[in-house]
């Protein structure tokens, strides 16, 4: 676990970045850091690995102080991840991940790095590539494969997938996630984009400006009990459409389906299917309607967007 204990971070020219910063970031889950530009997270992240000391307060990781560390071991059991990947242009997509000096033994280390970037969804074919031979989401993940690479618990990201278009950082996002249910790290995540917040974060910590903290929660509780105005307008408008992620569809109740109707074109859900993914389907049909499908994709009976909203009526 990583403890923020009355961490407070004043510049030399009086800038006061955090102030005050109580949290805990739980072992194996990601913590994303959100909130707007100037509030203090990229500087509470960096605050963890010493690459920023503060000038109040404690950090540190399962009970010891980071300050009682030396910086350049601590950074070897901590990933860094940034925007843009910050990439060395002239080494190949290869010696960038064999940068990381903990990798030892020339072949060993080799197959490592190839087997880092497959797992990041680039094929061998790219190792010999340079950085600017690649897309901005490749980029990213070779950052995320290098970061990676000495097998470290912790790993800091900032704006690991800013830089990228939505569609792109979608992939990047359900990608990452896939690897990290696996690796289990024990991850902080800076964004000032709330949806990225929502889907990468176990644990979403929104600051406000002069480096406060709003609110500590799951994506879930922020979205249907923000703590005040500040939050609450910081989710935004529309967090009752995406307060429905976590709402399950499986007591909708269905129409018959048809016998001997097709299933052409319709859109389809399975049991454990948020009502999101259920709303996001009946609002996409022509008809108004989406089909829940038994799990070899058999239908099983149909709704209505009206039902859906008979089903929220009914729980408010
Ligand atoms: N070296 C520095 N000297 C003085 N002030 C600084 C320094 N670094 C950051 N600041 C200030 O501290 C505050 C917090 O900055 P920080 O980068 O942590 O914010 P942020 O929330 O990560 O913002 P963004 O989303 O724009 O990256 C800002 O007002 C910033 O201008």
């Amino acid at each position: 676990m990583i403890t923020f204990e009355a961490v407070r971070k004043q510049f030399p020219d009086g800038t006061v970045a955090v102030d005050g910063l109580d949290l805990e970031l739980p072992t194996g889950r990601i913590t994303v850091f959100v909130g707007p530009s100037g509030c203090g997270k990229t500087t509470s992240l960096r605050m963890i690995n010493r690459m920023i000391e503060p000038t109040g307060g404690t950090v540190a990781i399962d009970g010891k102080d980071v300050r009682a560390q030396d910086p350049a071991t601590l950074r070897r059991g901590i990933g860094y991840v940034i925007q843009h990947a910050g990439l060395f242009p002239h080494k190949t997509v290869l010696d960038n991940v064999l940068t990381v000096p903990k990798l030892v033994g020339r072949g060993r280390e080799r197959n490592r790095a190839l087997e880092l970037l497959e797992r990041v969804g680039l094929p061998a074919a790219f190792a010999d590539r340079y950085p600017a031979q690649l897309s901005g989401g490749q980029q990213q993940r070779v950052g995320v494969a290098r970061a990676l690479a000495a097998d470290p618990p912790v790993m800091l990201m900032d704006e690991p997938f800013s830089a990228v278009d939505p569609i792109v950082r979608a992939q990047l996002q359900e990608e990452f996630l896939r690897l990290q249910a696996e690796l289990g790290k024990t991850i902080a995540i800076v964004t000032h984009d709330i949806d990225e917040a929502v889907v990468l974060g176990d644990r979403i910590a929104v600051f406000r400006q002069g480096g406060h903290l709003a609110q500590v929660g799951t994506p879930e509780e922020l979205l249907t009990k923000p703590a005040d105005e500040f939050v609450r307008n910081f989710v935004g408008r529309d967090r009752g459409y995406r307060g429905l992620s976590f709402q399950r569809s499986d007591d909708l109740l269905l129409h018959p389906f048809p016998a001997g109707r097709s299933l052409d074109g319709e859109g389809t859900f399975r049991d454990g299917d948020s009502l999101r993914v259920v709303v996001d389907l009946t609002l996409t049909s022509p008809t108004g309607t989406a089909v829940k499908v038994d799990a070899d994709g058999r239908p099983l009976g149909f709704v209505h967007h009206r039902d859906v909203v008979d089903l929220l009526e009914q729980r408010r």
